[in-house]
């Protein structure tokens, strides 16, 4: 199955945490599974990601929830409108980001993020994230996406404007 950050075109793949064409990236790389309306990253931080020692730095999961939420609302927002993501690429930079750290993240394991789509309406996609370590949820997020258009960031664009 391929990522969704794969679908994206060169333009937009240049993001810190899922852009495939940056070489100091996290490049993270996020499944989607239609059948059951859920997403899934796993990453495995290096050992300079760490908070205090044996224990993964907030930042990197915030990152981590971050990217992997705007893959999230791309593939749940065309699977909700019936559009392929090959032919389709939704654009979506996220708009507002809540951590909660429940539990110290150990630094080591392969970490799994699971999403879910709470929302899915007009240009904007509410994203949950659980992230697990080991099979122990250590972080939730909550995060609002909004989708934009060809010009965004241009000057004298406004923002979703196409
Ligand atoms: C599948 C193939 C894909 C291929 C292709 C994909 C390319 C994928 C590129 C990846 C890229 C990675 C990116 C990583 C994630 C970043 O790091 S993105 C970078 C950080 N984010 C930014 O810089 C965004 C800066 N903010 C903005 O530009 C604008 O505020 C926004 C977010 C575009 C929203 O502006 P707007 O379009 O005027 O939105 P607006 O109409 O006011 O609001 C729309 C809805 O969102 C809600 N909303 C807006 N802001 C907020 C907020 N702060 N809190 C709560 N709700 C809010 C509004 O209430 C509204 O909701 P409804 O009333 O419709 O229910």
């Amino acid at each position: 199955m391929k990522a969704v950050q794969l679908y994206y075109p060169p333009e937009w793949a240049h993001c810190y945490g899922c852009g495939y064409l940056n070489a100091q990236g996290l490049r993270i790389e996020t499944h989607w599974h239609p059948e059951r309306g859920e997403s899934e990253t796993r990453f495995t931080p290096k050992p300079y990601h760490t908070a205090i020692p044996g224990f993964v730095y907030g930042g990197l999961l915030a990152s981590l929830v971050d990217c992997h939420s705007t893959a999230t609302a791309a593939a749940a927002k065309a699977q909700a409108e019936g559009l392929s993501l090959e032919a389709h690429p939704l654009r979506f930079v996220t708009a507002s980001l809540k951590v909660d750290y429940l539990k110290p993240t150990p630094l080591g394991p392969e970490l799994l993020l699971v999403g879910r789509a709470r929302e899915v309406k007009g240009k904007k996609v509410v994203v949950e994230t659980e992230l697990f370590a080991e099979g122990v949820l250590t972080v939730r997020g909550e995060a609002v996406l909004v989708q934009i258009g060809e010009g965004f960031g241009r000057s004298g664009s406004a923002p979703g404007g196409g």
